[in-house]
């Protein structure tokens, strides 16, 4: 049975189609977007806050878009433990709304960075890193400018302590290294779960490196996590 997705459109979102994309012509899998005033959307096995600029970034990245209407319906389908996924702007967002610890500063430099990182895999036995060997180097490109994690440093414990942080930049050969960090994020941290472990928020862009003819297949694995995940039937659809 193929999964069915749901990817929340935002004013200002610009990663949406490329999901899609994925999804659906190289996975084969069911998607739709879901627009940002939507109360109560399709029921969606795994809702996606895709990538991009929401509201124009405007006060701070994800501030104006977590008081949209469809984030009832997000946070709803959180608690009762359907699987949400944020990329990028997606991240932002779900930290603005509560549903992820920390919060997002402009990047160290002070300057947008896109290009190829590296992130390590910390735990391969969760839904969205299950297609993962663990310690596993993914190959995705970032494209920020607010993408300087931070969490105080006992949340930071907790998250380590719980197994929270699935994904860590890193050199090509897994060390975690400050030079391997683009932005300055707090612990090299690229991507992280609730508590619960049925949301992530990852930083790169797992659906810019998604095919070979893109330079890197590795941000499939991810989505095949999740499709494998809601195969075996472990799916809350809400
Ligand atoms: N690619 C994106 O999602 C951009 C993220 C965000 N708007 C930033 O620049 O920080």
């Amino acid at each position: 049975m193929k999964a069915r997705f749901g990817i929340v459109v935002f004013p200002g979102t610009n990663c949406e189609m490329d999901t899609y994309h994925v999804l659906t012509r190289v996975l084969g899998q069911d998607a739709a977007y879901v627009w940002h005033q939507d109360r109560a959307p399709d029921p969606y096995d795994c809702l996606i806050l895709p990538g991009g600029f929401s509201y124009g970034d405007y006060l701070r990245t994800g501030a104006i878009a977590r008081f949209a209407p469809v984030m009832e319906r997000v946070a709803e389908h959180a608690a009762r433990g359907g699987l949400v996924l944020g990329i990028c702007n997606g991240f932002q967002i779900l930290c603005e709304a509560g549903l992820l610890p920390g919060a997002f500063q402009r990047n160290r430099s002070l300057r947008f960075v896109c290009g190829w990182t590296h992130v390590r895999v910390e735990r391969a036995d969760t839904p969205f890193t299950a297609a993962c060997a663990p310690g596993q180097v993914l190959r995705i490109p970032v494209s920020h400018g607010e993408g300087n994690y931070y969490v105080d440093p006992e949340t930071l414990a907790r998250l380590e302590a719980r197994g929270q942080v699935l994904f860590r930049y890193a050199t090509p050969d897994g060390e975690i290294t400050p030079e391997s960090n683009p932005n300055g994020s707090v612990a090299n941290i690229a991507g992280i779960t609730n508590e619960q472990g049925n949301v992530l928020g990852i930083m790169p862009h797992p659906e810019r490196a998604a095919e070979a003819v893109l330079g890197s297949e590795d941000g499939r694995l991810v989505f095949l996590s999740v499709i494998r995940y809601l195969s075996e039937g472990r799916a809350v659809r809400v």
